[in-house]
């Protein structure tokens, strides 16, 4: 980068190209980092990219709103000023950026440029005082499909989701929670610590007596309670949390997942916290196991839309097609699972998804089809207060937990073979 560019201008730039990434060519934004950052050598240069463009993506409707109100003639969404216009409005807006280094650092990338429209833009909504709303509005498609899904009340509890940054949610991998840890346990082995607080340097992460796992996350392994004396396969295992769950359970696993280098960060994990587990570098739907099993849990390739606070890119991205494609691919995979249970034996299907699709539409086409699988209905005293299951099903929405930093969108079925 030249020295004349104001400093601070490269990690704009990284940030105008994760959005281009998301918004245009639909990639989720951490498999764009590499590539948007490349110029970036600090890593708090990275994270300060990553941090604008997820900020922003967070608070796309309303910056556009803001941008909308100040343009005579309305830009269009692809619109290079529009992009500099957000990624300097919501440093202004969002992230205490004093207006001068907000804009300046933004200017010299429409060099050539609609430079005096952008800075006319801001400089007029700055005059004007403008702020954005306490509660986010979430993109009107997601608004509408989650509104439909789930009601208007859920709907809003998700747009005042992503004002906040969620908590820290800890598990372990045995009963007993290290000395110097401070929050609130949900749930047995599981401890919920501020937001905002650094994984580096707590105390029992070099020692591997825990790892970061939202609390919804941890609920399809609980599901399969106690596995001593009993052989569990993880299928979509990769990086591994659930894994160590079930392995810190007893259950003598096998993960399976098709991708190396994701599978490269579960054998990591597995070092750090001592836990084993056979691993498998497999596609599920090629592969299959030596012999059936007592317990499988499927945490299936899906839309990701739960995970929306920590990743807002699948708000934008995520259409409907894609999630009825992914419904295709999940319906395949447990059929094929199914398969490799022995008589009597447990499958739990979940995935991080707020679409019915995937999760309560998969389960139904599931029990439909296998008259020898019955649904082993998930129990009130299974599950963490301020959760209730639903059909003998887990399907947690935004809202749960609201009061304590919420948690992630999760559906959990739980079947028997009969
Ligand atoms: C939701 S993530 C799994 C998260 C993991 N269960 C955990 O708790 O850490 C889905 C995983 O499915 C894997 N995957 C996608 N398609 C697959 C396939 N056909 N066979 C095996 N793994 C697959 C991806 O590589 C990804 O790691």
């Amino acid at each position: 980068m030249s020295d004349n560019l104001p400093p601070g201008t490269a990690s704009r730039r990284a940030a105008l190209r994760l959005l281009d990434a998301v918004l245009r060519k639909g990639l989720p934004l951490e498999a764009a980092l590499d590539g948007a950052a490349r110029d970036l050598d600090r890593g708090d240069d990275r994270a300060f990219a990553h941090a604008m463009a997820a900020e922003t993506l967070r608070r796309l409707a309303d910056l556009d709103a803001l941008i909308d109100s100040a343009t005579k003639k309305r830009l269009p969404d692809d619109a290079k000023a529009r992009f500099a216009l957000r990624i300097a409005l919501v440093q202004a807006l969002a992230m205490a950026t004093p207006h001068h280094a907000a804009i300046s650092t933004v200017l010299s990338l429409v060099d050539g440029g609609p430079r005096r429209l952008v800075h006319g833009v801001f400089s007029a909504l700055m005059r004007r005082k403008a702020t954005l709303p306490e509660t986010p509005t979430l993109p009107p498609a997601v608004e509408a499909r989650w509104e439909q899904a789930w009601g208007s009340a859920v709907a809003r509890a998700a747009a005042r989701s992503l004002a906040v940054p969620p908590p820290l949610d800890l598990i372990f991998a045995a009963d007993r929670i290290p000395e110097g840890l401070e929050g609130v346990g949900l749930m047995p082995r599981h401890l919920r610590l501020a937001r905002g607080t650094a994984v580096a340097g707590l105390t029992g992460y070099g020692e591997g007596e825990w790892w970061v796992q939202d609390i919804s996350a941890s609920m399809p392994a609980r599901l399969l309670g106690e596995g001593k004396g009993r052989t569990a396969l993880d299928l979509c295992a990769a990086p591994g949390g659930k894994t160590m769950q079930l392995a810190s359970a007893g259950f003598d696993v096998t993960a399976v997942d098709a991708s190396e280098s994701r599978l490269a960060r579960l054998r990591e994990n597995l070092d750090r916290t001592r836990l084993k587990s056979e691993v498998e570098v497999a596609d599920v739907m090629q592969w299959q196991p030596p012999a059936p099993v007592e317990a499988i849990l499927l945490d299936a390739p899906c839309s990701a839309t739960g995970i929306f606070r920590r990743h807002p890119d699948v708000l934008h991205r995520v259409r409907p097609r894609a999630i009825a494609e992914l419904a295709e691919g999940q319906k395949a995979m447990l059929a094929r699972a199914a398969d490799w249970l022995k008589l009597g034996g447990t499958l739990v299907y979940s995935v991080c998804s707020l679409e019915p699709e995937e999760g309560e539409q998969v389960a139904r086409a599931f029990l439909a089809s296998r008259t020898d699988f019955a649904l082993d209905p998930v129990t009130l005293d299974e599950l963490p207060a301020g959760v209730r299951p639903n059909d003998g099903i887990l399907r947690i929405l935004p809202g749960a937990f609201e009061e304590q930093g919420g948690a992630d969108g999760f559906f959990v079925a739980r079947f028997r073979r009969k």
